[in-house]
């Protein structure tokens, strides 16, 4: 393979913790060539969201017929989409051009509490985007959300909830259990056949953890078409995300939550699989 074009479609947030601009940091790490459709503003920090400034449906579908019309695109995460019109011009896209390993992280709202998806398109998300992407990486108060449960916090009820998600048309479910308390932080991934592959690393003791979620899903698809697999894949994209909060208090950005740190992945050559 040439290059690795990797594309996000999501949100910009100008501290550079989460969103676009994480994603982008993280394809480069990974060394991938990334790309970005925007889906909507944020006027943000890492104290929280000040303002929204939504991209027109019609826009956004236009920024992806552009790009897919042209470029080879190896694998896409999506991020946040605001709204029912922004998540049905992503569907259509899919729809139109099927482009391989496409990695949803379904965003509902940033870690200081602001919402980053409007209440009324979570159905949208649930019936259009679900079915239609490779895999899903909710956390737990994402998942609670496109089941229409109550958020769960214990291991056992997270394994019931991916496998319900699953359900849901997803091909894979990968839910993230950065909410939980405890000494380590662990994810579950279920197959299409249903097994379950559980994902342990230490939790990281700092306060800047602003954007994890986005530069998980973001290292999963930059790594999936140089890995054999999803476990894989998900496998090397927490270690880099492990290694990125280590380091995150080397960097002294904001007052809030501040971002993680996106070291170039000198590891990545030796561990290379597939
Ligand atoms: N303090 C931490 N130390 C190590 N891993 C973490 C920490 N906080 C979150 N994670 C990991 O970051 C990823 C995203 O976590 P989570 O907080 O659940 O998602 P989101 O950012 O979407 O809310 C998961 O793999 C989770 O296990
Ligand atoms: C523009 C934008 N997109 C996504 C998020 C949420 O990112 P996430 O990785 O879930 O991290 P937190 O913001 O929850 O720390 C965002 N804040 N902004």
């Amino acid at each position: 393979m040439s290059s690795c074009n990797i594309l996000s479609i999501a949100g910009s947030d100008p501290s550079g913790g989460a969103g676009i601009q994480a994603d982008l940091k993280t394809f480069s790490a990974l060394g991938g060539y990334g790309m970005a459709v925007i889906t909507a503003l944020t006027a943000q920090s890492t104290t929280g969201v000040t303002a929204v400034h939504e991209v027109p449906g019609h826009f956004v579908a236009a920024q992806l017929e552009t790009l897919l019309g042209d470029v080879r695109v190896d694998a896409v995460k999506i991020g946040m989409l605001a709204n029912a019109e922004v998540v049905e011009a992503v569907a259509d896209a899919l729809d139109r051009h099927a482009p391989p390993h496409v990695v949803l992280d379904p965003v509902m709202v940033a870690k200081s509490g602001d919402r980053l998806l409007a209440p009324e398109a979570i159905e949208a998300v649930r019936t259009r985007l679900v079915p239609r992407v490779d895999l899903i990486t909710p956390n737990l108060p994402e998942a609670a959300e496109l089941l229409g449960e109550e958020e769960r916090h214990d291991l056992s009820s997270m394994r019931e909830q991916a496998e319900r998600l699953l359900a849901l048309g997803a091909r894979r479910v990968l839910l993230k259990g950065g909410h939980l308390q405890g000494e380590s932080s662990t994810d579950l991934l279920v197959a299409p056949d249903g097994r379950v592959a559980t994902f342990t690393a230490e939790r990281v003791a700092t306060r800047n953890t602003h954007g994890t979620g986005c530069t998980l899903s973001s290292a999963i698809a930059a790594l999936l078409p140089r890995r054999r697999d999803y476990d894989d894949a998900v496998r090397d994209a927490k270690d880099y995300l492990t290694e990125a909060l280590r380091r995150a208090d080397d960097l002294d950005v904001g007052r809030g939550k501040g971002p993680t740190h996106h070291f170039h992945a000198w590891w990545d050559a030796p561990r290379r699989r597939g």
